[in-house]
């Protein structure tokens, strides 16, 4: 049985990407909004766009702490952004969304999503992967790394230098698969659970895709932040 230890520039770096990670929040008044009394498909609509610009901007926040992000080439940075955007808002929502929320606030959410104007074939996809997030139970490093991970994924569209990309993704890989190892010993799969969500989240982007499309033929407004990082408008 091999010993499993997380070096000491491998601590570092969990930390570095667990507090930014954890510093970069959206404002609670904004989730807080989602939760008050009852509102029209439309106010619904721009209280999760409201939501979303706000993930957007945490999203970017904390993509600049990612050791060795700054120093890729800057449109490989953009390309990056913009590649894992809707991946890291869903994967970060799903956590957000899973995490212990008080009693019946899923329930509340959930139906305020239902009734935004997403369309149900959009709907079962993402509440299957908010439940298989939450049935994971991951650790804060564990989500902190797996939204390092997604967004450092070198095969997006317009990256030019795919291995400076891979370089880094893989030290964040090593780590998550140590300490998946060390959190999870009874279950030797559990790190390939993990990366068998990224998969999932793949397939929410084409989902996004469509819907963003049929937002706007039902003239949805989104915000010049969403229009620039989902290419709309
Ligand atoms: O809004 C969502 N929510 C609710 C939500 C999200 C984040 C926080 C939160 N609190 N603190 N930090 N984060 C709370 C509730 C949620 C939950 C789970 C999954 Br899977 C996904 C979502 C979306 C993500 C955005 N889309 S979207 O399609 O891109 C769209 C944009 C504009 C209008 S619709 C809708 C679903």
């Amino acid at each position: 049985k091999e010993k499993i230890e997380i070096t000491k520039e491998q601590q570092a770096l969990m930390k570095i990407i667990l507090d930014a990670y954890n510093r970069h929040q959206i404002p609670q008044d904004v989730a807080k909004k989602l939760l008050q009394d009852q509102y029209s498909a439309e106010e619904n609509f721009l209280l999760l766009t409201e939501m979303a610009t706000s993930q957007v901007q945490v999203l970017v926040e904390f993509t600049k702490n990612i050791p060795g992000f700054l120093s890729l080439d800057h449109e490989d940075q953009i390309a990056l952004l913009k590649g894992s955007a809707v991946e890291a808002m869903f994967l970060r929502s799903a956590q957000v969304f899973s995490r212990k929320m008080p009693k019946g606030h899923t329930e509340v959410l959930e139906a305020r999503i239902r009734k935004s104007g997403i369309s149900e074939e959009f709907m079962t996809p993402m509440f299957n992967f908010y439940k298989s997030i939450g049935e994971l139970h991951m650790v804060q490093e564990e989500q902190a790394l797996l939204t390092a991970i997604t967004i450092l994924t070198p095969d997006r569209p317009h990256v030019k230098d795919q291995h400076a990309v891979e370089r880094l993704q893989e030290s964040m890989l090593d780590v998550l698969r140590k300490l998946c190892a060390l959190q999870h010993p009874q279950e030797p799969q559990y790190f390939a659970r993990l990366l068998g969500r990224l998969t999932e989240l793949r397939t929410l982007n084409h989902y996004h895709t469509e819907m963003l499309t049929s937002w706007r033929m039902n003239d949805h407004k989104f915000t010049p932040l969403l229009c620039e990082i989902w290419d709309v408008q």
